[in-house]
């Protein structure tokens, strides 16, 4: 039986040493969420996020972006929260009202201010493995800081990575890169055979494509760490896109609740003071 990788707990323990370190900066890093008020998911995460932001003393300022806005139209209110002193980072919660290019809106975020790394400057310095201090994507971040918490090291393992998108797919196959493993990246074109080959060699399997029931136990390798991004929900019920019989033959299992959606906030919140102290230097 797995063992659960507690995205939860660990989660909690890291809003509680950012509550700590916050205090004692003197900073007041403030976080601008803008957002689509009439997509039932984008509401219930950004609210978790505003409240999680609050107790641990981030500001947050909510901006809705109107159903029929351009994508023009938002990368204007973009470039003002770029120029405003009050603000230091800037979520744009995905996905954007229809006819909204996410890709445009997210390149339109100041780099400093990118504190979800979704721009490609930040994605370009994480993609070549650049040194230093830059925002990377809060769920694949989040991931790396939970395989850390439980003494997984990704080097010289052999990893699968299911989705491509900038959100997350893209860039935990690149964190898992820097941190030296073998990685393969399937997506819609990736052909049932070769991904299972994929999955019966993998040490480590991310997914996150939205399906559920996606990862079934019969491919997966005995022991293997399986992280599970999906977010779906079925009969009112939050649910991942790993079948629960996984847990069986995983050595180490994320829960959905209570894995990486945990972690994911946590993360965002912790960028948002770094990229504050980046600015304050
Ligand atoms: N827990 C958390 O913190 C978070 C959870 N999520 C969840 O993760 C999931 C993915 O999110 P996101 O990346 O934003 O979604 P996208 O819709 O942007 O991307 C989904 C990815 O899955 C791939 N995919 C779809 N169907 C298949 C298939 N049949 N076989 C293989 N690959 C497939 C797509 O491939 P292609 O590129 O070819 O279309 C695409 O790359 C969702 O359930 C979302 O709710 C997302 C972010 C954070
Ligand atoms: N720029 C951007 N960054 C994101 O990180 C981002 C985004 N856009 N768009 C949408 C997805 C989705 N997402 C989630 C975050 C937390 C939970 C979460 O905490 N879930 C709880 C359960 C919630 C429930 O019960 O419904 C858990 O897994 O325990 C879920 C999903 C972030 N996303």
């Amino acid at each position: 039986m797995a063992q659960i990788l507690d995205g939860k707990a660990v989660a909690k323990e890291l809003r509680e040493k950012l509550a700590i370190e916050i205090g004692e900066s003197g900073l007041h890093p403030t976080l601008a969420v803008v957002y689509d008020p009439n997509d039932g998911g984008s509401k219930l995460y950004v609210g978790m996020k505003q409240r999680a932001a609050a107790k641990v003393g981030i500001k947050t300022q909510d901006i809705a972006v109107p159903a029929g806005s351009t994508t023009e139209a938002v990368q204007q209110i973009v470039r003002e929260l770029n120029l405003d002193p009050d603000v230091t980072g800037i979520l744009i919660q995905a996905p954007l009202p229809a006819g909204v290019d996410d890709a445009s809106i997210f390149a339109t975020v100041a780099p400093e201010k990118d504190v979800d790394g979704l721009g490609v400057t930040n994605q370009g310095r994480l993609f070549a493995n650049e040194e230093g201090q830059y925002p990377v994507a809060a769920t694949p971040k989040g991931v790396m800081t939970l395989l850390d918490h439980y003494g997984i090291n990704p080097a010289g393992k052999q990893a699968v990575v299911i989705g491509r998108s900038q959100l997350f797919g893209r860039p935990m196959a690149a964190l898992l890169l820097n941190a030296d493993a073998t990685v393969t990246i399937a997506h819609r074109y990736t052909d049932e055979a070769t991904l299972t080959t994929a999955l019966q060699q993998a040490d480590i399997v991310a997914v996150g494509v939205g399906i559920p029931g996606f990862v079934t136990v019969d491919p997966i390798k005995e022991g293997a760490v399986v992280v599970d991004v999906g977010m779906n929900v079925v009969n009112g019920k939050a649910v991942g896109d790993v079948d629960p019989l996984v847990a069986e033959k995983a050595g180490w299992l994320t829960p959905v609740p209570g894995g990486v959606g945990p972690m994911t906030i946590a993360t965002l919140l912790e960028s948002t003071f770094e990229a504050a102290k980046e600015q304050a230097k």
